[in-house]
């Protein structure tokens, strides 16, 4: 199969099946175009992911396109924007199709769930990577940023942390028990938490998504905001399964591990309420102050001061 004829085959009744009417012109010409309404702005994010670094060499179609979507589409999440479209750049060793069906197929399904449009890509031969810029919007001004957190404001988790991290030595195997394969689960399907941004854009002051782990995500936006925050390690949400596969390791992995896509995010305490846990469980871990760095108290057994998260260039999770 040629490049054109992939593109025709796999790509166009993908895009065919997502549009919506936010995209103007989708694949077939040299760009796309997308409108954005009168009184809001374009936020967008592209991030990359390659074979042996951030899924294994060795992996099904369908978990690598839920996979790089929802990792992509997280982004939007933490700005607060509504997600409208993405930009595909497929790197492939060769034209494989029954990877190739497996991959735009499911693209195509989650693509459709998050309410993404597939507006146009690249594809080359070369080892495999895909690389996905994702488009949403918000009304101007009203994008969450890494920036705005400040002094005495709680600090916010959702979800649980470290599944994904706890399903790392897990991934060739064929037949995982009950926790294992909801660990699976978190890797292969990250789940971009769209309503709780979008809910928390007139309410939160920062946000960022825990792709790289806790430790180091919130001290970026606390770099970013200009101030330091104590979170109390005892308090970060794991889940059941971590701690049933984990025990002992799952608190270092709730702190440092990667993947889980779930949202840190500061907030005025009036602001907070059980009803913001209304789409996912929120969690308040700590407390934004004036002084930079990031303490954590009740510290995990295994947690040591350079473990923060994944970097590339620093050997893995630090
Ligand atoms: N090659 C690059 N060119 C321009 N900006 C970059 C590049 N790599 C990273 N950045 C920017 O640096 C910031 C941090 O990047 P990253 O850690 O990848 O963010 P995220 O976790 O949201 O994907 C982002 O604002 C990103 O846009
Ligand atoms: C097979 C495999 N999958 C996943 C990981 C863990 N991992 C790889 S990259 C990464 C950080 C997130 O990737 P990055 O490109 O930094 O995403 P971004 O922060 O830009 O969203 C993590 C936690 C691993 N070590 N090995
Ligand atoms: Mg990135």
């Amino acid at each position: 199969m040629d490049e054109f004829e992939l593109i025709r085959r796999f790509v166009d009744p993908v895009a065919r099946a997502t549009r919506n009417e936010a995209v103007r012109l989708g694949p077939g010409d040299d760009g796309a175009i997308q409108s954005v309404p009168a009184g809001y702005e374009l936020v967008f994010s592209i991030d990359t992911m390659v074979a042996g670094v951030h899924f294994p060499n060795a992996y099904p179609g369908h978990c690598l396109a839920t996979r790089a979507l929802g990792a992509a589409v997280s982004d939007l999440a933490a700005m607060g924007a509504d997600p409208v479209c993405f930009t595909l750049s497929l790197t492939l060793p060769h034209s494989d199709e029954a990877f190739l069906s497996s991959f735009f197929q499911s693209l195509s399904d989650r693509a459709q769930a998050l309410g993404v449009a597939l507006a146009g890509g690249d594809v080359t031969a070369g080892p495999l990577s895909v690389s996905v810029q994702a488009h949403g919007q918000v009304p101007a001004g009203a994008a969450i940023t890494r920036g705005g957190a400040k002094p005495d404001q709680l600090v916010v988790v959702s979800g649980t942390l470290g599944d994904a991290a706890g399903a790392l030595d897990m991934l060739d195997r064929d037949r995982p028990n009950e926790y294992q394969g909801a660990l699976l689960a978190r890797y292969h399907r990250p789940e971009p938490r769209l309503a709780l941004g979008q809910r928390l854009r007139s309410m939160a002051t920062a946000a960022v998504d825990v792709s790289d782990g806790l430790l180091a995500d919130l001290g970026h936006l606390l770099v970013a905001s200009g101030c330091g925050a104590t979170i109390d390690a005892s308090a970060v949400p794991c889940s059941d399964a971590l701690l049933r596969c984990a025990g002992q390791g799952a608190g270092v992995l709730a702190l440092t591990g990667g993947d889980d896509y779930e949202l840190c995010f500061t907030l005025p305490e009036v602001q907070w309420s059980d009803e913001l846990s209304e789409t996912v469980p929120l969690t308040v871990i700590g407390r934004t102050h004036p002084a930079p760095g990031l303490d954590v108290v009740n510290r995990p057994p295994g947690l040591n001061r350079a473990m923060t998260g994944y970097d590339h260039f620093g050997g893995g999770r630090e």
